[in-house]
């Protein structure tokens, strides 16, 4: 969360001369509401049942940048699809994520104690971000620009 999926998966498409799409921003479009209202309203499973239909629609419909929602991996399904893919895994330390999402509602998962919450969501996810990624860039003091440059050359990708 933060980790800036969308803003490098904006440069990204920008630089290949690709569309982008963002699977959090379908949902909430969709849904005509926000993330954090579906978590309040429905539950985090009602949540994951939405974001896994929305990944496999983008994936079989859109051809060029897709920003997966943060915990979309934790869907054994989801990866299966990922498989065959170029799959950007973006990474940053605890310290840098709490700078980048503050203590803000718009993140349900990160809402009561930001450090905590963010290491333990880390430690069940890393071994999964890890198994599905074909390039893993650390983000921490690098800008945006620098990052999409560093991501183009470890997916092996030219631009347009
Ligand atoms: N490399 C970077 N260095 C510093 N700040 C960054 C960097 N990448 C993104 N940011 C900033 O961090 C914040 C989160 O970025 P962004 O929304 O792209 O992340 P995200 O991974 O899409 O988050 P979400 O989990 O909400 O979808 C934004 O304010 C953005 O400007
Ligand atoms: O990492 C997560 O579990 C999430 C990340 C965001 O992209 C949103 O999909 C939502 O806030 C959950
Ligand atoms: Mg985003």
């Amino acid at each position: 969360m933060g980790v800036g999926k969308s803003t490098v998966g904006r440069l990204l498409a920008e630089r290949l001369g690709t569309g982008y799409r963002d699977t959090d921003d379908d949902i909430v479009a969709e849904q005509g509401r926000a993330i954090a209202e579906i978590f309040v309203d429905e539950g985090e499973a009602a949540f994951r049942a939405i974001e896994k239909a929305a990944v496999a629609r983008s994936l079989a419909e859109h051809d060029g940048v897709l920003a997966l929602g943060g915990g979309s991996i934790l869907d054994a399904d989801t990866r299966a699809l990922l498989a065959g893919q170029r799959v950007l895994y973006l990474s940053m330390d605890v310290e840098e994520a709490v700078k980048r999402t503050g203590l803000n509602a718009a993140r349900p998962l990160l809402a009561v104690n930001p450090r905590k919450q963010w290491r333990e969501l880390m430690e069940a996810r890393r071994s999964l971000y890890e198994s599905i990624a074909t390039a893993v860039v650390a983000t921490d003091g690098r800008t945006p620009e620098e990052v999409t440059d560093i991501a183009l050359d470890a997916l092996e990708l030219k631009e347009a």
